[in-house]
């Protein structure tokens, strides 16, 4: 070993500047592998509300039952997958009444499924990275649904046999926007870690906050919140500075940013309460999404001077709801058809929260890889959640995508 005098010679060589550089990647963050996944039952929406009624016992409430059955058949969703079904209903009737304590069951429940969940998308994810588990350097997990620690990022690098100095990172009560949020900070982290493998994991199950209606409740946010969330866990593995023959690049993630919408801090909100976790979703919330999208957009592209032509991008929109993926089309002037994957999604699995911007990447990627990545190079991802807050990534088609 050199004497000391010796070694604090060569470190007055050496600048902080230096080994900042030598720390960053050279290129931008790039995603180089999507998957994602859901619980084993499917509800067709034509039936949800008969399911819903009957194991909550509130078929005493038609008219209620009617309203969920005109909100499910507006919704634009065909299909959910959900963790509730019969088997977990018999077994905790309690989960029925909100007024009931029924928290800790919930979350006991939640402390499994949740990571079990995600890892079912992270190692599809990992098989189509290519490189071993034990490379991810760091693991950012969102998810509104687990309540306990340590929690389901340390459960999810467990079963996936992440390596033991994996940085882990647990993001909770994003809502729909956490799915977006874990991607902007995996943005960070892959370009100021020079080599680092960032997974990042989503995973929702709606459990958590379902229960029946309330005889005699004037609001319906309840049954709006039944009729448009299902579960689902998405994962995407993030990286800059692509391994040739060995890294596939789908998308270049070449700017992010976060939005708060002004007075709009009661517009969404959710609270664990001992019969589960309400929400409150404000009847205007497509409006106010839509009066609001081209600030968030010019709040976007501003920072980074560009003037975009919204047309010429490709979109891959949280659909929180059919009429915000309506609303936010005409308000920025799209061709019919701009959001199309997000129409998929929100047609197949529903609004699966944070997870949900996930799946819509991954049909996205479907989608250039069916057509040679013709079309539109640069895109916005956009998630909106409690805040309000709107996250824009902008995002390029990466060669990985092109060609095939
Ligand atoms: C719910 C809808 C599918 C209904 O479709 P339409 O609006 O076209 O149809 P409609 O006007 O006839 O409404 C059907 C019935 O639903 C009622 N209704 C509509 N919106 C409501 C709301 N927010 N709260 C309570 N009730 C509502 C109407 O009064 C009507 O009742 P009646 O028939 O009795 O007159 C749509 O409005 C929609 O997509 N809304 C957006 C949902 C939303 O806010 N999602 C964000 C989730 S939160 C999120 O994504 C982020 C997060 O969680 O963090």
């Amino acid at each position: 070993m050199a004497p000391a005098h010796h070694q604090a010679a060569a470190a007055t060589t050496v600048t902080t500047q230096d080994i900042r550089r030598a720390q960053r990647a050279d290129g931008p963050a790039t995603v180089l592998a999507i998957a994602t996944a859901n619980p084993e039952t499917r509800r067709s929406q034509d039936e949800y509300a008969d399911f819903y009624f009957r194991v909550t016992k509130s078929e005493h409430l038609p008219q209620l039952k009617e309203k969920l059955e005109r909100i499910c058949k507006k919704s634009g969703i065909e299909n959910r997958y959900t963790y509730v079904n019969d088997e977990v209903m018999k077994a905790h009737p309690e989960f029925s009444d909100r007024k009931l304590p029924s928290l800790d069951a919930r979350v006991e429940i939640a402390s499994n499924a949740v990571p079990e969940l995600a890892a079912a998308a992270a190692s599809m994810a990992i098989a189509e990275w290519g490189r071993p588990a034990t490379d991810i350097t760091h693991l950012i997990f969102s998810t509104y649904s687990d309540l306990k620690a340590p929690s389901s990022d340390r459960r999810l690098a467990s079963l996936l046999g992440l390596r033991h100095t994996v940085c882990r990172t647990i993001l909770s009560l994003h809502g729909c926007y956490g799915g977006c949020r874990a991607l902007q900070l995996a943005k960070e982290l892959a370009e100021n870690n020079r080599g680092a493998r960032v997974l990042v994991a989503c995973s929702e199950i709606s459990l958590i906050a379902f229960y029946g209606p309330e005889e005699g409740c004037t609001d319906t946010d309840t049954l709006v919140a039944h009729a448009l969330f299902g579960d689902g866990s998405g994962a995407v593995i993030v990286g800059a500075d692509p391994v040739d023959a060995v890294e596939r690049p789908l998308f270049e993630m070449a700017f992010a940013s976060q939005t708060t919408v002004p007075d709009s801090e009661g517009a969404i909100t959710v609270q664990h309460k001992k019969g589960g976790m309400e929400y409150h979703i404000a009847r205007g919330l497509p409006e106010m999404l839509a009066g609001n999208i081209k600030r968030c957009l010019a709040d976007a592209f501003g920072a980074i001077g560009v003037a975009a032509r919204w047309k010429d991008l490709f979109w891959a929109v949280h659909p929180g709801g059919r009429r915000i993926l309506d609303l936010i089309e005409e308000a920025l002037g799209l061709d019919n058809g701009a959001m199309a994957a997000s129409r998929q999604v929100l047609r197949e699995y529903g609004n699966m929260s944070g997870s949900t911007v996930i799946f819509v990447l991954n049909e996205l990627r479907r989608r250039f890889a069916a057509d040679g990545a013709e079309g539109a190079d640069w895109g916005a991802l956009m998630a909106f959640g409690p805040g309000i807050t709107a996250e824009t990534i902008l995002l390029r088609v990466a060669s990985g995508l092109k060609g095939n």
